[in-house]
């Protein structure tokens, strides 16, 4: 080789083992992935990369397995000010007694910049590196995972009543079309449209946020059949089951997410199939919630995309999308009776390019292939609690949690560096949540 055949690139991550997502269930050994900019330029064997590429940075990682950023397809992330406030609830009396009165004192413009930075310290810290949110003021949580550099699909609230960020469906609907106005095309911040749930948002709003999909191409996630309650209280009702609700308003379609989806029967499958809406699982919620339990392996087996996602810290409490897939993992075996149901592969797949499809951004994020955006994590598999090492893929899935994850990049930038976030001043955050603990705990407010 001479020396107008080595390559100029900028980072060369040489990792014990790779796991790619595709082609689905490969782990590669001893692998170097090239990062030019903000993409993958190569991924190759590390003798391959000594003989063709010279990188300004060089990063060893001999006892690590590295893997495309997890995708949290599901949150409410400035909800981890809330976290452990209300525990062991119902869905309805933790919204309608404890979250909905909280939000209502406290929800501000800077509640939701401390917050969502600290849910993004979480993110980032257990290996997730593109999250989705529902939240008020989303303004401002883009702004906020703009600035730290993460990836975001911030979808903002619709609601048939008012809220700290808007006095109804008018105001919503109009702020929202700014919000899409001003990040569309961004290649971080990814806008969307967030109607609540079928039992919080009326047939008229929800016809203008599908036409304000269709007019503009953003995604539409909603709450969908979370519990039992909910789909027996519209059946009586309205005489009709959520699902078939929305699909007879036309909201179910390729860029539809319809987050939780437990008490499903078969013409509901066959109506989110035949769709091809996307589901999200968020099984902690789920059942820190006792919502319900979502059948993930018969919602593959019917062809659907089915991403996972942590929901809030308010309901799950933490947003470590490893201790997510390790409990659906477990619970898909049991729903489905079958203990190979969910297989470790097939949970990571999950959190990667399913998360990616949903979004509509699976040419671009989701695997580790040349040409897709710089995207990855580095999982160490050298402590005691993840020894000895068969098969990496069982390890993050069975035995793994995100403290295991020590490094990061987004776009090709560093965001964790043996473990220390590298754009985040976590004790300046720190003093943020404490003041909130304070105001949010003070006796006025009890
Ligand atoms: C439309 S802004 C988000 C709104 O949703 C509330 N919320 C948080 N978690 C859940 C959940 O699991 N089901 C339903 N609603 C949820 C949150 O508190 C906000 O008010
Ligand atoms: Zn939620």
């Amino acid at each position: 080789m001479t020396a107008d055949t080595i390559i100029a690139a900028d980072i060369r991550i040489n990792a014990r083992w790779l796991i790619p997502i595709e082609p689905k269930g490969i782990v590669l050994d001893r692998q170097t992935v090239i990062i030019t900019g903000s993409r993958i330029t190569a991924v190759v064997s590390q003798a391959e990369a000594d003989a063709k590429y010279r990188t300004r940075e060089t990063v060893d990682l001999p006892q690590h397995v590295v893997m495309p950023g997890l995708i949290n397809l599901h949150g409410h992330a400035a909800m981890s000010l809330f976290r452990g406030m209300a525990d062991d609830l119902p869905l309805m009396t933790w919204l309608n007694e404890h979250i909905w009165p909280a939000e209502g004192n406290f929800v501000s413009e800077q509640f939701i910049a401390d917050g969502t930075q600290l849910a993004m310290a979480e993110m980032l810290r257990t290996g997730t590196t593109t999250f989705s949110d529902m939240y008020f003021f989303p303004e401002v949580a883009a702004q906020a995972a703009h600035d730290v550099g993460m990836r975001a699909q911030i979808a903002f609230p619709l609601l048939d009543f008012p809220t700290a960020w808007g006095s109804g469906p008018d105001e919503y609907l109009n702020k929202g079309q700014e919000l899409i106005s001003a990040w569309q095309g961004n290649e971080f911040i990814s806008p969307a449209i967030g109607p609540h749930a079928p039992y919080t948002v009326s047939d008229g709003p929800l016809e203008r946020a599908i036409h304000l999909s269709t007019e503009t191409g953003a995604p539409v996630q909603i709450h969908l059949h979370e519990t039992a309650f909910e789909v027996a209280e519209a059946t009586e009702k309205l005489g009709q089951r959520p699902v078939a609700r929305m699909q007879s308003l036309g909201l179910l379609g390729p860029n539809t997410q319809c987050v939780h989806m437990t008490q499903m029967n078969e013409a509901d499958i066959e109506a989110i199939a035949a769709s091809g809406a996307h589901i999200v699982h968020c099984p902690e919620s789920n059942l820190k919630l006792a919502s319900g339990l979502c059948p993930v392996q018969k919602l593959a087996d019917a062809g659907i995309n089915v991403a996972i996602g942590t929901d809030g810290a308010a309901s799950n409490n933490n947003l470590d999308l490893f201790g997510e897939l390790q409990t659906a993992a477990m619970l898909a075996k049991v729903v489905a009776n079958d203990a190979a149901a969910l297989s470790a592969h097939d949970a990571l797949t999950m959190a990667t390019l399913n998360g990616a499809k949903a979004i509509g951004r699976d040419h671009e994020l989701g695997s580790l292939a040349e040409g897709k955006l710089a995207d990855i994590i580095a999982v160490d598999l050298s402590d005691p609690f993840i020894q000895p090492v068969y098969d990496p893929a069982s390890h993050l899935v069975y035995s793994n949690h995100g403290r295991a994850v020590s490094h990061s990049w987004i776009h090709g930038v560093p965001q964790l560096q043996d473990g220390r976030l590298t754009r985040i001043d976590v004790p300046d955050l720190m003093l943020r949540v404490d003041g909130w603990r304070e105001r949010i705990r003070h006796p006025r407010n009890q």
